[in-house]
């Protein structure tokens, strides 16, 4: 499958504050990406590179095989995108909004089937000003989506709905990627991204720390396995040597949490023990969501530094 967007080796400071590390990534034609990340670990900056808005110091994006940046901005044209707040004029109404954004052939279905999609019909020729939180906000994602844009970037678009709203965006954003629409969406929403995305990008202090499909973050990614040895302090320091992927529980820093990050893991992580003979005399198996698969992956990256 062809790629819309390729991100290569993206590193970016403000000032000496250095924000992005080495990014690379792609999105897929037709494939919901999903940006992860807490508060302050690069995901705007990601979004706002992508759309030509900052400058990089290096690295290489493009759309559609165009380069992206600053002075190159012929691919934007493919490009529809909500970033931090909607921008909204208060005495034009919703339609008139959308009409500024439309410019494409099939300009006034490409209008009516956004508002019916995303359920706004009953106050798009209301001025704006009148609008709730969460009517601006579907205002600005139609806004995104009206001109029926290749590549879709979406930062929180879930801000400010409700749970109705919400699975009207979800199943409009999926008929849309069906169709061959890209997406690159940030949220804090996990349990939403599950429902939503094909693959996740965890992202945790300007770096890229996992990349995987959702289908394998769901199956395995949820994973992790507490193990009790005959000597846990030399057991744990072997497989962090190794690089495996083993969490400290503060209240107990020798106990071996080892989350399983691919199916091969646990089986490297016995090899190694074995190997070194230790004895192994405990396993216990730990399914977590996604929430929590993310917060011990953040944890464990802050640890490793
Ligand atoms: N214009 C700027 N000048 C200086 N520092 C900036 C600027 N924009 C962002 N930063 C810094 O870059 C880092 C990443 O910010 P960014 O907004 O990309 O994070 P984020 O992952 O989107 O966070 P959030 O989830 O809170 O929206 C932060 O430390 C932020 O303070």
């Amino acid at each position: 499958m062809s790629n819309l967007l390729s991100v290569q080796q993206l590193d970016i400071a403000f000032g000496k504050h250095q924000v992005l590390h080495q990014v690379s990534f792609d999105v897929a034609a037709g494939h919901i990406v999903a940006l992860v990340g807490p508060n302050g670990a690069g995901k705007s900056t990601i979004m706002k590179a992508v759309l030509g808005l900052i400058s990089i110091d290096h690295g290489h994006l493009t759309i559609d095989s165009h380069p992206v940046s600053m002075t190159s901005h012929e691919a934007l044209k493919q490009v529809g995108a909500l970033i931090e707040y909607p921008g909204i004029y208060p005495f034009l109404t919703g339609r008139q909004h959308l009409e500024l954004f439309a410019d494409k052939e099939n300009r006034e279905a490409n209008i009516e089937q956004v508002i019916k999609a995303l359920h706004m019909t009953d106050y798009i020729d209301h001025k704006a000003k009148l609008y709730s939180l969460g009517m601006k906000q579907k205002l600005g994602i139609a806004q995104a989506l009206v001109d029926r844009p290749k590549l879709v970037i979406l930062d929180e678009p879930m801000n400010g709905l409700d749970p109705e709203a919400v699975k009207q965006l979800r199943d409009y954003i999926r008929q849309l990627a069906s169709e061959g629409t890209s997406f690159l969406i940030s949220s804090h929403i996990l349990s939403e991204l599950e429902k939503l995305a094909d693959d996740v990008l965890f992202l945790d202090q300007g770096h890229i720390i996992r990349q995987t499909s959702m289908a394998e973050l769901v199956t395995s990614g949820g994973t992790s396995y507490h193990i009790t040895t005959a000597d846990d302090a030399d057991a744990k320091s072997r497989l962090i040597a190794l690089g495996l992927p083993v969490l400290t529980d503060d209240t107990d820093p020798e106990k071996i949490i080892l989350l399983q990050k691919t199916p091969q893991t646990l089986n490297q992580a016995l090899h190694t023990l074995l190997t070194a003979n230790i004895e192994i005399v405990d396993i216990v198996k730990v399914q977590h969501d996604l929430e929590e698969s993310f917060l011990d992956m953040v944890n464990h990256q802050q640890e490793v530094k």
